[in-house]
């Protein structure tokens, strides 16, 4: 039969990527060094070998669009051909299940007509029953378990519901209620998701990376579970968020589920409820901390470049901040690699603010600008300020003059008694006396615009929103702290006490808010899930490995370009979330074309159409054919098993 012959073929035509100059360098850290690869059949549009045989579409070509998606699988363990699954095994496959949307001749050539229902669903009618499904569950974290039970079973559809329904999915699979699955990680745990790698596989992370079964992986989430959104330390239990990020890569960014990993390192937990928990599922001993936790993370970035190439994207998130700040400077530029939390979140909230200035009128360098928290989330949004400030002509003296940082110990002043300031909050320290509070910070300083991130809820009480409300016409307060018990104020809280000319965005999602006078006002949610997946697919296709932070004013920029009139109208600085796939296209373009602007994109040849070579690369939430058309149902079916 035809399709007996119709085997994935393993040319190894896929890595087409040859290292440039600039980073051959980095060709001495991998023991994968690519090869130059044979030349492969190229796009007219993109001028990039045809989908399925270039870089994001796996190492291998094949017939059927199903193992074009998924070349390495669960269960085969060495990344071979599917050819060697059984129908039985792609119905329990998640990447490969189509569930009763296999069609009846797909099921008689794969031998498993019987095991189904006789009714063939379209994945649309598929699509509705997950609706209806979930909408059965009232408890938030019942979805959650709802959820990733689709992920487990069937990917396709999982990611065409999520894709689809983005703004009713994003709050389950994402935050808040990520955060609560990860507090209850021992209980909503089912089946493996992720690699966990702990203190006491030093010396062997390499080949933990190798018992993973998907071998073409392009983009890692890692945590170490040290301040899980701002329910700080979870320990092991931190996976759910390497999973709920990289489940955002694919859904909204396109990103190909097997090229995702997420990966929590465990190096035990000071959580002590967690230590107590008898349902706990990470090492149950203290952080381990100092030279044997630096050389753990050292093998793991070295044995990700050994297994995965040095082209492999390693997002760091969720660290504790003495650790997050150190590893950025460590392996920044020299491994492919971001902090989400220092310069994703820096991303999302600059762009937000450079929508603002639509709407008062201003410069950024007009505002003067108060941060609740100088940590990750506050340091690289500040930062990203004074790099947005100096491109506006502000000198940086001036610009870093325009920002006041409020830590735990008060506003981060010069010569503070207590000392305790490092390097980054030192570049910010005012020449003045010290003032404790925010409240007394914002009476003393008045700010135009207030950017809360210390995990404090309900830090901007009401007389500190009605103090903004007093000194500015259109006062902006961004409430960026997670979940959405950690959020400095809701969105209510902003509109009420500024007589509802507060320009409002929050990290979790809050719900609209009716004017007295009846208009509908949707606060934006000031996110980093609206820079990451766009940003990850712009570095993937460009083969960048260096991600400076011009990269993220660019995205900011890209972002806030999105927003259009009506959205500012409604009273939000980011495009409706349902937008959100296109966004990180948008972005994943910008970051292409500047990646290749400044000769740091290692994918050769350049393309052609830029927004026509991402779209090629991404993931077909549709299903493909299983098999070709052989013969009709009800005749006799040959009893073969070809995949
Ligand atoms: N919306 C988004 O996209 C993102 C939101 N976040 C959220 O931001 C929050 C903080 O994250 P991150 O910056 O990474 O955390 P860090 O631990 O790095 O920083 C927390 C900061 O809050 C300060 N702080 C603690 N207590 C107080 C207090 N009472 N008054 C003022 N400041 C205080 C700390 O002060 P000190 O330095 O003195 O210890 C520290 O500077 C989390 O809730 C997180 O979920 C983070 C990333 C993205
Ligand atoms: C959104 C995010 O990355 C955080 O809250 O940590
Ligand atoms: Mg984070």
């Amino acid at each position: 039969m035809e399709y007996l012959n119709r085997k994935v073929k393993s040319n190894g035509q896929i890595d087409t990527r040859q290292m440039n100059g600039a980073s051959n360098a980095r060709k001495k850290l991998s023991e994968t060094a690519m090869s130059p690869a044979p030349p492969a059949p190229r796009d007219k549009n993109t001028n990039q070998p045809e989908v399925g045989k270039q870089s994001l579409s796996g190492s291998r070509t094949c017939t059927y669009s199903m193992e074009r998606d998924r070349i390495g699988v669960w269960g085969s363990g060495d990344g071979q051909s599917n050819s060697k699954l059984s129908g039985l095994d792609r119905l329990k496959h998640p990447g490969l299940n189509k569930g009763m949307a296999f069609s009846i001749e797909e099921r008689q050539a794969m031998g498993i007509h019987g095991l189904l229902p006789p009714r063939v669903k379209t994945q649309e009618e598929q699509v509705q029953l997950c609706k209806l499904s979930i909408e059965r569950y009232e408890d938030p974290l019942n979805k959650y378990i709802y959820l990733m039970g689709l992920l487990d079973r069937n990917e396709h559809l999982f990611y065409r519901f999520v894709g689809e329904n983005v703004s009713q999915m994003m709050p389950i699979v994402y935050t808040p209620t990520v955060g609560l699955a990860c507090q209850k990680y021992g209980l909503v745990y089912r089946r493996p998701r992720g690699l966990f790698i702990t203190i006491n596989d030093k010396g062997y992370v390499y080949d933990i990376l190798k018992n993973w079964p998907e071998t073409d992986v392009r983009a890692i989430v890692v945590t170490d579970g040290e301040r899980i959104l701002g329910l700080g330390d979870l320990g092991a239990c931190g996976m759910g968020i390497p999973v709920g990020k990289l489940a955002l890569y694919t859904a909204l960014a396109g990103i190909k589920p097997h090229q995702c990993l997420p990966i929590t390192i465990d190096v035990g937990t000071n959580n002590q409820t967690m230590l107590d928990d008898p349902l706990y599922i990470g090492l149950r001993q203290r952080r381990v901390r100092g030279p044997q936790y630096d050389e753990l993370i050292q093998e793991f970035m070295e044995a990700v470049v050994k297994r995965f190439g040095q082209n492999c994207l390693v997002q760091f998130e969720d660290f504790g901040n003495a650790n997050a700040f150190r590893l950025l400077e460590k392996y920044r530029g020299k491994y492919c690699t971001f902090n989400d939390d220092i310069q994703g979140t820096a991303a999302v909230a600059v762009a937000g603010l450079l929508a603002s200035l639509r709407l008062t009128g201003k410069r950024l360098s007009d505002n003067v600008i108060v941060f609740q928290g100088a940590g990750e989330a506050s340091l690289g949004i500040a930062e990203l300020c004074v790099m947005a400030m100096k491109a506006e002509g502000t000198p940086e003296q001036e610009a870093r003059g325009r920002i006041y940082m409020v830590d735990s110990k008060g506003l981060i002043v010069k010569n503070r008694p207590e000392g305790g300031l490092n390097e980054h909050k030192e570049k910010f320290a005012k020449d003045c006396p010290p003032i404790r509070t925010l409240a007394e910070v914002v009476d003393t300083v008045k700010p135009s615009v207030l950017i809360g991130a210390a995990a404090i809820g309900g830090a901007f009480s009401p007389s500190i929103l009605r103090a903004m409300g007093a000194n500015n016409e259109r006062p902006v307060v961004f409430a960026l702290s997670n979940p959405t018990s950690k959020a400095e104020c809701t969105a209510e809280e902003a509109y009420v006490n500024t007589d509802e000319r507060a320009i409002f965005a929050s990290g979790s999602p809050f719900p609209d808010y009716r004017t007295k006078d009846g208009r509908v006002l949707r606060p934006g949610q000031g996110n980093n899930a609206y820079i990451f997946p766009g940003l990850a697919l712009g570095i993937l296709c460009a083969g960048l490995v260096d991600v400076s932070d011009d990269f993220m004013l660019l995205a900011a920029e890209a972002l806030a370009e999105i927003v259009s009139q009506e959205d500012l109208d409604q009273g939000s600085l980011y495009p409706p979330l349902e937008h959100i796939q296109e966004c990180s296209v948008k972005i994943a373009k910008k970051i292409v074309e500047h990646a290749y602007a400044t000769g740091k994109a290692s994918v050769q040849p350049p393309p052609l159409n830029t927004e026509s070579f991402i779209r090629s690369q991404m993931y077909d939430v549709r299903y493909g054919r299983a098999l070709p058309p052989v013969y009709d149902w009800p005749h006799d079916a040959p009893k073969v098993n070809v995949l």
